[in-house]
């Protein structure tokens, strides 16, 4: 066996990807081990390819609208999946380089192809090689879960992994399960033209976002001629019809998309003495060491993370503890997420009534309607809103924006929930008019705005006033 590797990282998704440029660019002896391609879940079948499609989507949709400003005719059916499908390989081929062994050689990755399996503690198997390790980081990711409902299985709906491979737009889509996932393909194909219901469990869609936003989300979808069944459990599933509340649902494709579970099947991580929790995700500390205190995991796989942006800082953070000792904390509390479906519903920090449940009587709320909003109004789209959720001593603790481009807006909200600002501390940076930014800054400002009509600033305000007009009488 050769001399251990500093940091060996099993995955070439987000998490691991960052983690091996972080260690490289710390002069570390790194490997990563890949089973299948560079770029894991995000770049093939998560994040690019589900962006792409829905860039296609909104072209499509804008121009089926011109007919409003007098360009006939209104153009009608279903878009050209190939010309679709091929935008969507074009951006993932266009990021694919960045990801590649090239990209990772100049910072001294080397990469090995296959799956990686504990043999020990401090060693693994991969691609016919034995090797041992100082450190090691798994960043597995994770897989589509189907949930058990009968008969599920056996249909062979696609997953999140499989709908890229279809080469006609489906006449009659059914979509089993109303969480970003649903929403976002939901709307791109209805778009496109096909014939789309979304089913989904809980009351809402997006049950984990303000319920304003879910309903708001729900009626833009209806006005697009998606069907949207919420209260809605799936009970059974046949061939061609999805079997619930009040009857069958047919389908000429069916597409689950109902959660994700990690992968660890194949890790051996017994070997390891690496643990996993109840849920099957890796059991990890703060510091994102699991039970082995020389393994590390980072990403879908420890189950305290389902983005990129998040897997990859988790990462590179585990990557520098690991080889440098150092202990960077990671703020979950201002991790921003982001569903992509037109309007954008974008979220930093707790709900309201999350923060009512964690600080109680504390909590103040600005919501700020989109009709107030000058960007907003000339592009025809007020039916948003920004939501501020203010804390103990008046910080911005939490926000949500619906809106187009509310994924640019929320992350200098998340700037503001990081650094502990309160709403005239946000309200103080100038914003760009006309822009959507409006939203945000306007919310604080009414903050602001309330808190001088407060009657105890009134008094001061007052009497400041009365005595300056006294002395330039
Ligand atoms: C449709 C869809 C849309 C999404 N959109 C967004 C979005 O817009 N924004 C966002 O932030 N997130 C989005 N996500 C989530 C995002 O894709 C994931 O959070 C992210 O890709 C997880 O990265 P990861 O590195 O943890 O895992 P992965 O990307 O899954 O990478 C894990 C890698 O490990 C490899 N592997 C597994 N086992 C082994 C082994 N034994 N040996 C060697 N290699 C192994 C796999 O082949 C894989 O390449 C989306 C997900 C989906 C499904
Ligand atoms: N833009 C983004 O950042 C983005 C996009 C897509 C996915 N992701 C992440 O990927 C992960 C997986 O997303 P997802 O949408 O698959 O999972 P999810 O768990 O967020 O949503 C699945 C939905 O399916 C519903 N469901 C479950 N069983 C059902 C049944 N029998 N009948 C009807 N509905 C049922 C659930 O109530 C839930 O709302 C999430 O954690 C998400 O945050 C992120």
């Amino acid at each position: 066996m050769s001399d251990p590797y500093d940091l060996v990282v099993i995955g070439g998704g987000s998490a691991g990807l960052t983690a091996a440029r972080t260690a490289g660019r710390l002069g570390a002896r790194v490997l990563l081990a890949e089973r299948e391609r560079l770029g894991g879940d995000c770049l093939w079948t998560g994040c690019v390819p589900s962006k792409a499609l829905l860039h296609v989507a909104a072209q499509v949709h804008a121009a089926r609208g011109a007919g409003r400003y007098g360009l006939h005719p209104r153009p009608h059916g279903r878009a050209d999946s190939a010309a679709a499908l091929g935008h969507v390989r074009q951006a993932i081929a266009e990021i694919e380089p960045h990801d590649s062994v090239e990209a990772l050689r100049p910072l001294g990755v080397e990469v090995v192809h296959g799956a990686a399996e504990f043999t020990g503690p401090r060693g693994l198997r991969v691609g016919g090689r034995e090797l041992a390790f100082r450190y090691a980081l798994i960043a597995t990711g994770s897989a589509p879960a189907l949930v058990p409902v009968p008969g599920l299985a056996e249909s062979q709906p696609l997953t999140s992994d499989t709908v890229w491979g279809l080469e006609e737009l489906p006449e009659r889509l059914v979509v089993l399960g109303g969480g970003p996932i649903g929403c976002e393909l939901g709307q791109a194909f209805a778009r496109l033209g096909s014939r789309v219901t979304v089913v989904e469990a809980a009351e809402r869609l997006l049950p984990r976002e303000e319920p304003r936003a879910s309903h708001l989300l729900r009626e833009r979808l209806e006005s697009e001629g998606v069907s949207v069944r919420t209260g809605w459990a799936a009970e059974k599933a046949e061939q061609g019809a999805l079997v619930g509340p009040g009857g069958k649902l047919p389908y000429d494709v069916l597409l689950a998309v109902t959660g994700r579970r990690a992968t660890v099947q194949g890790l051996c991580v017994e070997a390891a003495h690496v643990e996993v929790d109840e849920h099957g995700n890796i059991r990890t500390d703060k510091r994102l060491r699991t039970t082995n205190p020389r393994v590390y995991a980072a990403g879908d796989v420890t189950g305290l993370s389902a983005f990129t942006h998040l897997g990859g800082v988790q990462g590179s953070a585990a990557a520098a503890h690991a080889l440098l000792g150092v202990r960077r904390r990671l703020d979950y509390a201002a991790v921003p997420s982001v569903t992509y479906t037109d309007p954008e519903v974008a979220r930093v920090g707790p709900t309201e009534d999350e923060a009512r449940e964690k600080y109680g009587g504390k909590v103040r709320v600005r919501t700020l309607r989109h009709d107030r909003v000058d960007r907003a109004v000339v592009e025809g789209r007020t039916e948003g809103f920004t939501t501020l959720v203010l804390g103990p001593r008046g910080r911005i603790v939490g926000a949500t924006v619906v809106a187009p481009r509310a994924g640019e807006t929320i992350a200098h909200l998340a700037a503001a929930v990081r650094g502990g600002w309160t709403a005239s501390r946000y309200a103080a940076t100038v914003h760009p008019y006309p822009s959507w930014t409006d939203g945000p800054w306007h919310a604080a400002l009414e903050e602001v705005y309330a808190r001088l009509a407060a009657p105890r600033t009134r008094w001061i305000t007052s009497a400041v006033l009365s005595a300056r007009r006294k002395l330039r009488r």
